[in-house]
């Protein structure tokens, strides 16, 4: 048995009490902060940037999951990372010379990941797996909180755990969208390191308690044939 890391998801917490909501995840049993960056280009929507970035860090006890929903990410790495991200995730479509900014991100000090939106093949990433730390694997077409899991996502992580597990590569895992209670057994057994959840926290009745459950799931090692 091997334990699941959770990433809360600040888009989705009251921003007129985003300090209570970061103080709730210092205080839980969560690994991770997950940063959405929309830029109203990559994405239809726009979030918030470096300076909301660099308060939430003031204050967070939990490292920094950035994502990066936008394009030409290579021009803002080093800026998220001094704003305080731990792991910096950009996508495969936003970027032309992605080993390129792969090795930015890590030239940085931080976990470099690569996120997949859910129309794009995670064989595409074969000749790169090797250097990434982590692969984003996209459940809802990224841009808005709130959205129905796509299914599919399921099989692409099988997919995914197995081109790792035949590489021998410590890359971890990372689902984002629509995630909560209903999925987050089946998401662990396919191979999900890392659990993004947005709504299913900060819109539950109780954060905390949804908190403690996601984390207390269990999942048995999935056996690669
Ligand atoms: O990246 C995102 C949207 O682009 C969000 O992190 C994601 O959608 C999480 O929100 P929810 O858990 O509410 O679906």
């Amino acid at each position: 048995m091997n334990q699941h890391l959770l990433a809360p998801s600040i888009l989705a917490a009251d921003f007129t009490k985003l300090g209570e909501a970061i103080q709730l995840v210092n205080e839980s049993e969560a690994d991770w902060i997950h940063v959405d960056i929309m830029d109203g280009r990559f994405v239809p929507n726009i979030s918030f940037g470096m300076m909301v970035t660099e308060t939430v860090k003031s204050i967070a006890e939990k490292p920094l999951d950035v994502h990066l929903m936008i394009v030409e990410p290579e021009k803002y790495i080093e800026t998220f990372r001094k704003a305080g991200a731990d792991t910096i995730t950009v996508h495969y479509e936003a970027c032309p010379h992605l080993h390129r900014t792969v090795q930015q991100i890590k030239d940085t000090g931080a976990r470099a990941g690569v996120a997949l939106n859910p129309h794009t093949p995670v064989h595409l990433l074969e000749d790169l797996i090797e250097d990434i730390d982590m692969v984003l694997i996209m459940s809802v077409n990224p841009g808005f909180g709130g959205q129905k899991f796509i299914y599919h996502s399921i099989p692409k992580i099988q997919k995914l755990k197995d081109m790792i597990t035949v590489r021998n590569t410590s890359t971890l895992i990372e689902v984002d969208g629509g995630v909560g209670l209903q999925n987050a057994e089946k998401l662990l057994q396919a191979g999900t390191d890392v659990l993004v959840a947005g709504s299913s926290v900060f819109r539950a009745k109780d954060p905390r308690q949804a908190i403690t459950q996601l984390k207390g799931i269990e999942r048995e090692p999935r056996h690669f044939v």
